[in-house]
C-alpha cells in the first residue's frame, strides 16, 4: 500500500479532482501517512471498502475467509480502571487549568476473539468500512464531511448511551454534562468549516442514531453543519479537507493544545484510528471519521476507542463508555 506525505496527499487530491477522477483516500490521526488512490487502481487483494455505497467489494474473491464461527468468542482485556484513571486524571488537570475544555481520551484494548479483521469485515454492518489487509478494519457510524454542489456539510458525533437503558433517549438528551460537550464541539465544527466555507450553519441539532452491536443497541446523538465552498473548490479538494483536520470529534478543544495533551495522556500511537477515510466520486465528496477500529498486531487484535472528557466528567462512566464501544456490528 503507498502511502504519501502530507504535501504529496494536497497535491494528488487536487489533482485528481480537478480532473474529475473518482478517488479513495484514508488519513492518519497526525496526517503524516496518507493512501489517496484512484478508485480503478484500488487493488481489493490490499485494501476493501464500503463508504456508505461506494465499494470496491465486488472485486474481492476471499472467499474463504467469509465464514463466520458458530459461536463468537469476543473477548476484551480492557486497562484496570486505575490505569484508566491516572490518565483521566492527567486530562481532568489540564482542563482544570485552562488548558482544555474538551478532551478526547482514548486507549488500546486487546481482544482475543475467533474472529479475523476478514470476517470482522464481511459481516460488520456500518455505513463507512474499511479493510487494509494485515493492519486493520474499521466500521464507523461517524460522517466528517460530505460535499454535495458545492454545499460541504460536517456531523459531530457526541453522546454515548446504552440503548436498553428505560429512558435512554430522554436521560442522553437531558444529561447537562453531554449536553455541553455536544455543544462545545458544535462550536468547533463550526469555526472549522467556517475556514472554509461560507454560511456556515447548523442545519440539525443533537439527532439521534441507534448503532446495532454484538453486544446490544447503543444511542449517539449527532448534528448537522454545513456551509458554501467557493466555486473553485474542486482544485483545491486536497487543502480544504486538511485544512479541517484532525476531526475535532476526536481532540476536544482548543485543538492544538488538546492533542498535546492527548499525545501525554494516551501514551500508544493512534495511527489510522480517529484519521478519516473517504470517498470522491468525480463530482461530490463523502467520508468518515475512523472510529470503531480493530488492529492487527503480531501479538494479536486491538480495538481503540475512548470519549470527550469535560470538567463535568465522571471517571467510571468515561471508563465504562470506552469499554462499551469495544464491539463489532455484527448481529
Ligand atoms: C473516539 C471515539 O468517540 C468519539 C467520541 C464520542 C463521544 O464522546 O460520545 C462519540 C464519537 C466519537 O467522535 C470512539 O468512539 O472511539
Amino acid at each position: 500500500m503507498k502511502l504519501y506525505n502530507k504535501q504529496e496527499a494536497i497535491g494528488r487530491m487536487n489533482v485528481l479532482a480537478s480532473r474529475a477522477k473518482p478517488f479513495v483516500f484514508l488519513i492518519d490521526y497526525l496526517q503524516e501517512q496518507v493512501y489517496v488512490e484512484e478508485a480503478k487502481n484500488v487493488s481489493p487483494a490490499e485494501l476493501v471498502y464500503n463508504l456508505n455505497g461506494f465499494t470496491n467489494e465486488d472485486g474481492w474473491h476471499h472467499q474463504q475467509q467469509k465464514g463466520l464461527p458458530e459461536q463468537i468468542e469476543w473477548n476484551p482485556d480492557p486497562v484496570s480502571f486505575e490505569e484508566y484513571n491516572c490518565a483521566f486524571e492527567y486530562v481532568r488537570k489540564n482542563i482544570l487549568a485552562g488548558n482544555s475544555f474538551l478532551t478526547n481520551l482514548t486507549f488500546r484494548t486487546p481482544v482475543c476473539t475467533n474472529l479475523t479483521l476478514e470476517s470482522i469485515y464481511c459481516h460488520s454492518r456500518a455505513l463507512y468500512q474499511v479493510w487494509v489487509k494485515g493492519r486493520f478494519v474499521v466500521f464507523s457510524p461517524e460522517i466528517f464531511v460530505r460535499i454535495n454542489n458545492g454545499v460541504i456539510s460536517s456531523y459531530p458525533m457526541k453522546g454515548t448511551i446504552d440503548a436498553t437503558l428505560p429512558d435512554a433517549r430522554r436521560i442522553l438528551l437531558e444529561d447537562e454534562k453531554e449536553a455541553a460537550e455536544h455543544a462545545t464541539i458544535v462550536d468547533l465544527i463550526r469555526n472549522d468549516l467556517s475556514i472554509v466555507a461560507s454560511h456556515v450553519r447548523v442545519s440539525r441539532y443533537r439527532y439521534m442514531d441507534v448503532i446495532q452491536t454484538n453486544r446490544g443497541p447503543i444511542l449517539q446523538t449527532s448534528s448537522e453543519i454545513c456551509g458554501e465552498l467557493p466555486e473553485d473548490y474542486k482544485q483545491r479538494l486536497g487543502d480544504i479537507l486538511f485544512s479541517m483536520l484532525p476531526a475535532g470529534s476526536i481532540t476536544g478543544a482548543p485543538k492544538k493544545k488538546t492533542m498535546q495533551i492527548i499525545c501525554e495522556a494516551e501514551g500508544y500511537e493512534r495511527g489510522f484510528y480517529t484519521g478519516i477515510t473517504g470517498y470522491f466520486d468525480g463530482t461530490n465528496l463523502d467520508s468518515a471519521v475512523m472510529i470503531r477500529f480493530v488492529e492487527q498486531q503480531p501479538e494479536g487484535l486491538y480495538f481503540k476507542s475512548g470519549g470527550g472528557i469535560t470538567f463535568k466528567s465522571d471517571a467510571r462512566s468515561e471508563y465504562e463508555e470506552m469499554k462499551q464501544k469495544v464491539y463489532v456490528p455484527i448481529y
